[in-house]
């Protein structure tokens, strides 16, 4: 993936619109004017509707519809056919949801994208949430496997499905690069720069580790949209980001 791998450093960088409301969320669009791919997510599609992706797409933004789909093949098929024709760049379905789902989801997506005249969006299968940490996958969700295994796991899942990419931990990036097909994309949340706080992310890297690592994207929200000044935040994160 030559060209992913030659991106700027806010090429690289997608912010998630964690708020509720529509006019939350253009008021921060408006407010970094840099941020070139947006993350829409479950809290804001199920309060704001799809006129959200029209608003960002009028403003020349990339958009990342993070609804992490994963139901039977058939509910699945239906919702990614529907979110395809909307003409967004990624969408994420949940690896674990199985490879007839997973393969099902594809060809539906590349179906409503064909329907409405707009490029297929890149399909991403999440492997393990970066809120889990090795006691939780244990103890919790009772998996006999070492986290990286599991994680391993998923994502070759993902891939022998045609998936175009997975979303990971930064702390799997490295082995998950070695490992799947350089088609893969690899998209990283649970990113935290030195001077931000961890929140509830559990698996994190630095934004240099990161990349270090192997990650094509990121997803950093929190350092970024709940800071006293998202602009500052913004421009310290690519300095980071600089060689
Ligand atoms: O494993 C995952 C998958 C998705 N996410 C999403 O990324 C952002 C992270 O936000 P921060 O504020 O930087 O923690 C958020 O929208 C999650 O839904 C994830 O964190 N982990």
């Amino acid at each position: 993936m030559g060209d992913l791998d030659n991106l700027q450093a806010a090429d690289r960088l997608i912010v998630p619109l964690d708020v509720a409301t529509e006019t939350a969320a253009l008021a921060l669009v408006d407010r970094l004017p840099q941020v070139r791919i947006w993350k829409v997510g479950l809290e804001l599609f199920v309060s704001s509707g799809p006129e959200l992706l029209r608003l960002l797409k009028q403003r020349q933004k990339r958009i990342f519809l993070d609804l992490k789909l994963h139901d039977i093949p058939n509910t699945m098929a239906g919702a990614c056919r529907a979110a395809a024709r909307y003409g967004v760049d990624f969408l994420t379905v949940h690896a674990s949801a199985g490879k007839a789902a997973l393969m099902t989801a594809r060809a539906a997506a590349q179906e409503g994208a064909a329907e409405a005249e707009v490029p297929p969006p890149r399909l991403l299968g999440v492997t393990l949430l970066t809120n889990i940490s090795s006691r939780t996958l244990a103890f919790e969700l009772k998996v006999p496997l070492e986290l990286t295994d599991y994680t391993l796991q998923l994502a070759l899942l993902a891939q022998d499905s045609g998936l175009g990419g997975i979303v990971c931990s930064p702390q799997e990036a490295d082995l998950l690069r070695r490992t799947l097909s350089p088609a893969m994309t690899l998209v990283c949340p649970g990113v935290r720069p030195a001077w931000a706080q961890q929140d509830d992310q559990q698996r994190v890297l630095t934004p240099a580790q990161a990349l270090a690592a192997g990650a094509h994207y990121l997803v950093i929200g929190r350092p970024i949209t709940a800071a006293a000044a998202p602009e500052a935040a913004f421009q310290r994160l690519c300095q980071d980001l600089l060689p």
